[in-house]
């Protein structure tokens, strides 16, 4: 590179890092992967320690943070809070270790503390007499905004220290972060109320912690854990950098649980392991260990570099996040009809592997990304979720970037896409004839409640449209017993068997057969009312939303589910291949009038009623289907006993006859309206 070359590549990564340095510590909204910033950071290092002459004072290589906010107030850190140094990979950890060494001329002893990279954004808190008195963001490391109230929001930061011991003046450092689960809540509360979704729980949590108005924060689940001591006067702490945190956990501040003690640099390797493994497990998140020299004097003595102090290292995990090219956009079917858009990607590698595709979700979450074909996006992978598109990296967007169209045809089937409004999900409405939709549609179709064909199990749909031999459920009557015997772990016997049960299956009911259709939403208790209500399969196929809902338990939603189906014509082609092969049901009969609620029961009235004379009482019972007969017998059902009720009721008793008081058969009258 040629001197020139090498100013103007330098300002170029110094103005990016600058504008990604605004973005994140002032806005809490970066645009870009941390991976990306790295990579950035560290070719502009790369080329400053090959030109110390370039370096200037305000490069991001020698800054801390971004610039604070002025409207929260100012707090001037009394001990600055730096950053701290990267290693990505066993190699630079190693080189840490080795610099130390080679630095102090003599062995590293008392260990080293290994802790959790919360990921989080850092805080000082200070505590005079006990009290905690001020809280501070890091800012720019000398400088940084007063958010004293927000942080007395925060559940776990005590405002008064347990114990005795402490210093008059502590100032304690630590991260606020957000839970997973917690972050998962606000962002769904968010979308809930139309409001900005966060990236990630570090911006979430960065966010929240600096409102202006603290009953926002308060609103928000944030959490501290201590990982350091800024400032210590009036009174001794211990020597270590380990001790000191268990005294702060003995003062009452939250530690991370996770913080160990190790010998040397093999424990620490042995830590980052462990913890790497339960990454995904955590409750929060985190983006690798930090390692400290435990023994204070050493690091008192190693000192600081610009930025970040020599005795300490952040050794980061393989990035989750990562930036690449969205190539174009599927839609896959699944086994419900359910059509997913699918992000093709121009590899990349993330999260331990190479992600060439990623879910979209829905239509929705195409319209909140605000996605384009040919935009760069950030891609997550955790763990072994499915990778997910987290945003778009809006300044990155192409001239030829195209819009995303969802289909409004199923691309296996070509039948109607339906997408409810109440719903994120569209669907192909084509389920007895779309391929993807197959094996599910005739498993149900064959179940026990729908047209239950016997020895028909889901392993041999499985087998059978394998074969390619059933594209609808009307081919599964066409089988040919040859054919089948022919099948693997079949033999003659079984093959005549289901022959024979398919044969039987074909006589159904008109319920059982709408149901076995498969229609959404339309269960067996759906498929009884419409079969009663509508008396034919004709009559249902022509009803329109209107009619629909006439029948019990059928709602607009449920009724489009019908509606829709049925204007499907590969589902009218498979309705009338049913028919064509056989299927069919008995005339339903028109239910007799309804029945009355005291049908087939004798009713005895004996005593003075009050309210109303016996004859009325007579009257009534009889309206509601009852008998009302003169003497007590075994088949009396009911005695009404009134006042003074005498041999009759002595009789019932006797025979174990229920008797019901006058205020009993009110009840009953009320209830049925007479
Ligand atoms: N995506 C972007 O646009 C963008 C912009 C700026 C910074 N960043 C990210 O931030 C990093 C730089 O930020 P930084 O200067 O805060 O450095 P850092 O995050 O790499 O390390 C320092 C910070 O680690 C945190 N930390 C968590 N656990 C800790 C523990 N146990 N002990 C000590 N500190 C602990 C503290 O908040 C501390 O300030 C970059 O490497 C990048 O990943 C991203
Ligand atoms: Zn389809």
């Amino acid at each position: 590179m040629t001197q020139s070359a090498i100013i103007e590549r330098l300002a170029t990564l110094r103005a990016g890092l600058n504008e990604y340095n605004y973005q994140y510590y002032v806005l809490d909204a970066p645009t870009v992967p941390d991976a990306e910033y790295d990579r950035l950071m560290q070719e502009l290092k790369a080329l400053e320690s090959q030109h110390p002459d370039l370096i200037t004072p305000d490069s991001p290589s020698q800054k801390v943070g971004g610039e604070p906010v002025s409207a929260f107030g100012e707090v001037a850190h009394e001990v600055p809070m730096l950053s701290l140094d990267n290693a990505f990979d066993d190699d630079e950890f190693h080189a840490f270790v080795k610099r130390m060494g080679d630095r102090l001329k003599r062995d590293l002893q008392g260990g080293f503390c290994c802790e959790p990279k919360l990921d989080g954004l850092a805080v000082s808190l200070l505590y005079e007499n006990g009290q905690l008195v001020r809280g501070a963001t890091r800012g720019d490391g000398r400088t940084g905004e007063n958010i004293s109230a927000n942080v007395k929001t925060i559940a776990n930061v005590p405002l008064m220290l347990r114990g005795a011991g402490y210093p008059a003046r502590l100032e304690v450092r630590g991260e606020v972060f957000m839970t997973r689960s917690g972050f998962e809540k606000l962002n769904q509360s968010q979308v809930e109320q139309g409001k900005k979704v966060f990236a990630n729980p570090r911006n979430a949590a960065a966010g929240s912690l600096r409102q202006l108005d603290s009953r926002i924060t308060a609103s928000r689940p944030l959490t501290f854990y201590a990982y350091s001591v800024g400032l210590a006067e009036g009174g001794a702490l211990a020597d270590s950098h380990y001790g000191r945190l268990q005294q702060l956990k003995d003062w009452g501040l939250p530690l991370c649980p996770e913080i160990r003690l190790v010998e040397d640099a093999k424990g620490c390797t042995a830590f980052y392991q462990q913890i790497l493994q339960k990454r995904d497990n955590l409750a929060y998140e985190i983006d690798g260990v930090v390692i400290k020299l435990n023994d204070l004097a050493l690091q008192q003595e190693l000192g600081f570099v610009a930025r970040a102090p020599r005795w300490a290292i952040a050794w980061k995990f393989p990035a989750q996040e990562e930036m690449t090219e969205l190539l174009d956009v599927e839609f896959q079917v699944g086994r419900t009809g359910a059509i997913t858009p699918v992000a093709r990607l121009k590899p990349v590698f993330v999260g331990g592997v190479t992600v060439s595709n990623a879910t979209l979700h829905n239509q929705d979450e195409i319209q909140r990304l605000g996605i384009k074909i040919g935009d760069t996006v950030i891609i997550r992978r955790a763990g072994d979720v499915i990778p997910q598109v987290v945003s778009v990296v809006e300044a990155k967007r192409p001239e030829h970037a195209r819009e995303i169209h969802f289909p409004e045809h199923c691309p296996i089937c070509d039948s109607q896409v339906e997408k409810l409004a109440a719903e994120a999900v569209a669907r192909c409405t084509g389920g007895l004839v779309c391929a993807a939709q197959r094996k599910e549609a005739l498993k149900h179709f064959a179940s026990r409640k729908a047209l239950d064909v016997d020895g028909l199990g889901d392993k041999l749909i499985e087998q059978l449209v394998d074969m390619d031999w059933i594209h609808t459920p009307a081919d599964l009557f066409r089988l040919d017993l040859a054919k089948l015997a022919s099948l693997e772990r079949m033999g003659e016997k079984s093959a005549a068997n289901l022959v024979n049960a398919l044969d039987k299956a074909k006589h159904t009911t008109l319920a059982r057969f709408l149901y076995a259709l498969g229609i959404r939403e339309v269960g067996e208790a759906t498929a009884a009312n419409l079969a009663q209500h509508f008396l034919t399969l004709e009559a249902l196929r022509q009803a329109d939303m209107q009619a629909l809902q006439l029948v019990p338990d059928v709602g607009e939603v449920v009724a489009s589910h019908i509606v829709n189906f049925f204007a499907e014509p590969h589902n009218q082609q498979v309705v009338d291949e049913l028919l064509d092969v056989g299927l069919s049901w008995p005339q339903i009969e028109v239910k007799a009038a309804q029945e009355l609620p005291l049908d087939g029961q004798t009713y005895v009235i004996t005593g003075t009623l009050s309210s109303m004379d016996r004859n009325d009482a007579k009257a009534k019972l009889q309206q509601l289907g009852a008998k009302v007969a003169g003497s007590v017998s075994a088949k009396t059902h009911c005695l009404v006993a009134g006042e003074k009720a005498g041999s009759k009721l002595a009789k019932a008793n006797e025979l174990g006859v229920r008797v019901m008081s006058e205020e009993e058969m009110l009840a009953l009258f009320s209830q049925h309206n007479i």
